[in-house]
């Protein structure tokens, strides 16, 4: 699913209204129409989960049978249908003065034709309404739907009569801070304690970022328009936005592949997996295949205070389906790890207790017969690891996936990174932390704008770049993104960064380029992730080894 910026949007828009001749009015019109189904799918199974409505006279889906018996083979357009408690549904719709507010004062009329009480609330005099707004304005009010008669936030502010609010504040055409009186509008309606169903975005959330104003709408669903706008894929958008819902309104999806810098982010999804990134996720083994034909893994970590997670990163690796595994730790440490998996080859990565600057030549030697080198689990900080880290990135052509002290390694580095060279096989997997070091800023500053930085590091250092953290982050050296939806907040434990290194690893030494490894490779951990934790008594108690164990 294609995501796309708030400017993008626009030419979108545009490109739809000026070039392809479909009239803006039609647009909104069919905007309108998505938010009102959405309005009433939200009151049937609400009434639905209440008992009200489903039994005699009705679906499943709360909608009427009638029309649909064998005797009188009619079919109603049931998304809009009236329906059996609808007459207890009162809502109001908080209407600004763009087009945002223009879907909305459209959905009010679907929403009285299918039963439904609505009134309106304009945050701002008519007169200011945009010209496709004060059209679907004029509709309404001919159509006798009432208009609450003080622009703004009336000082008595009584949500009692309603029994839900659609937020028609403000779109993509918004910045900043909410002016009053929307700023007013938006915190009295979270405050109302009624369920929101936002148009397009919640008002107040930056569409880019993701980042909420300190206004911003709360709402139970999102009618998102035409094409999934960034800032819902990504904390705190995420939330605010609850349930999201991309509805087509008749913006062609040509028209998104017609603009100059069209959108190139987007959901990870099993179809974008396939028809986008070509990958084959059935990941049939073929009959003759052999263990060499799923290649080699070499894991280059684990230290005396760190073991498990070199053991959590080569076992990820096993179970993800890498033909073999072999762990080079320091050899002090290997009488303690011969035999805990069995499956897994070991070697002398360095002499003595701990890593040196030496262990390189080792590493590069061994390297000559691996697919994949995954460097940094457990891995801890040494003398001269930067050169250390430099040999390995410059010794080999060996696809590299840096994680965790490695990452700390590069980013000490810093500017002198540029002049090791660029290869387009390093994917590297910070999570917030380690991003903000990369990257020099605080973590906090780094997270207002992850899209962003992900995109950005990615392309000036030519990396693929894996930002982790709920909706992790994909970015490829050419500009793409993706975003990821599957894992679980039981994930957030020690580990599961070892464990996403050795599935990143593992997928690339099966054949699959740096870019398919990392956005399969989250998509799949984060599945495990959901399916251990729905294993647990409570996800609190997931373990990392749990969701190598589901992989
Ligand atoms: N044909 C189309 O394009 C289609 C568009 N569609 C819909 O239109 C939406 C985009 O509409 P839009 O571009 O009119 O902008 P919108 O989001 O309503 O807000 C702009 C208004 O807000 C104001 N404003 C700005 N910042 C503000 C602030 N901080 N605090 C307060 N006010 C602020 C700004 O006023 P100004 O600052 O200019 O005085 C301006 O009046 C889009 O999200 C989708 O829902 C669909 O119907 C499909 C077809
Ligand atoms: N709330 C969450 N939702 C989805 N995935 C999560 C969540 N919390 C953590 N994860 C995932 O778990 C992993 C944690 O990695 P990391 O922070 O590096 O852990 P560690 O360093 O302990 O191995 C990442 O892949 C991250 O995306
Ligand atoms: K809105």
């Amino acid at each position: 699913m294609l995501i796309v910026t708030s400017e993008q949007m626009r030419r979108i828009d545009r490109c739809t209204i000026d070039e392809l001749g479909i009239p803006a009015s039609a647009l909104m019109e069919s905007a309108g129409r998505a938010v009102a189904e959405e309005v009433l799918d939200f009151c049937r199974g609400r009434l639905h989960s209440a008992g009200g409505a489903a039994g005699a006279g009705t679906r499943p889906d709360g909608s009427p049978k009638r029309g649909v018996t064998s005797d009188s083979p009619v079919l109603e357009d049931k998304l809009i249908a009236p329906f059996d408690g609808a007459e207890r549904e009162h809502w109001l719709i908080l209407a600004g003065k763009g087009n945002n507010g223009g879907d909305g004062l459209a959905a009010a009329r679907y929403l009285q034709d299918a039963g439904i009480k609505v009134s309106i609330l304009c945050a701002e005099s008519p007169d200011s309404f945009s010209k496709e707004a004060s059209v679907q304005f004029a509709a309404a009010r001919r159509s006798g739907i009432p208009v609450l008669e003080t622009p703004g936030l009336p000082s008595d502010a009584d949500f009692g009569p309603y029994t839900g609010l659609v937020d028609a504040l403000l779109g993509v055409g918004a910045s900043g801070e909410p002016r009053e009186p929307y700023g007013g509008l938006i915190r009295a309606a979270n405050g109302s304690g009624l369920p929101i169903v936002a148009a397009d975005i919640p008002s107040g959330l930056n569409a880019d970022t993701g980042q909420t104003a300190q206004a911003c709408i709360r709402a139970e669903r999102t009618v998102c328009i035409a094409f999934l706008k960034a800032g819902l894929v990504q904390y705190p958008g995420a939330k605010a936005a609850g349930e999201v819902r991309v509805r087509a309104v008749g913006i062609p999806r040509l028209a998104a592949s017609r603009i100059d810098e069209g959108p190139n982010a987007h959901l990870i999804t099993e179809h974008s997996l396939r028809e986008t990134l070509e990958i084959d996720t059935s990941r049939k083994r073929a009959e003759d295949s052999h263990k060499g034909t799923y290649g080699h893994v070499l894991v280059v970590g684990g230290s005396r205070l760190m073991s498990g997670a070199g053991f959590m990163a080569s076992r990820a690796a096993l179970r993800i389906g890498s033909g073999l595994v072999t762990w080079a730790l320091p050899s002090a440490l290997l009488p303690d790890i011969v035999g805990h998996v069995p499956e897994l080859m070991v070697a002398e990565g360095a002499q003595g207790d701990g890593w040196n600057r030496d262990s390189a030549e080792t590493i590069l030697k061994l390297a000559e017969k691996m697919d994949v080198l995954a460097v940094g689990p457990g891995l801890g900080r040494f003398e001269d690891d930067t050169e250390w880290l430099k040999e390995l990135w410059t010794g080999s052509d060996v696809p590299l996936v840096i994680d965790a002290d490695g990452l700390n390694i590069l980013a000490d580095a810093g500017e002198s990174l540029k002049d090791w060279g660029r290869r387009e096989n390093v994917v590297l997997t910070p999570h917030p932390g380690e991003m903000g070091r990369l990257l020099g800023v605080p973590t906090a500053e780094l997270q207002k704008d992850r899209l962003g930085a992900a995109k950005a590091y990615a392309a000036e250092h030519g990396v693929t770049l894996v930002l982790k953290g709920a909706r992790t982050v994909v970015a490829s050296p050419e500009g793409a993104l993706f975003v990821n939806t599957t894992g679980h907040p039981g994930m957030s434990t020690g580990g599961t960064g070892d464990v996403l290194t050795g599935v990143v690893s593992g997928l690339l030494a099966q054949g699959l380029s740096p870019l398919q490894a990392a956005a399969f490779g989250v998509y799949l951990h984060g599945r495990a992730g959901e399916r251990a934790a729905e294993l647990r008594e409570h996800p609190a108690s997931l373990l990392a080894s749990d969701v190598i164990e589901a992989l």
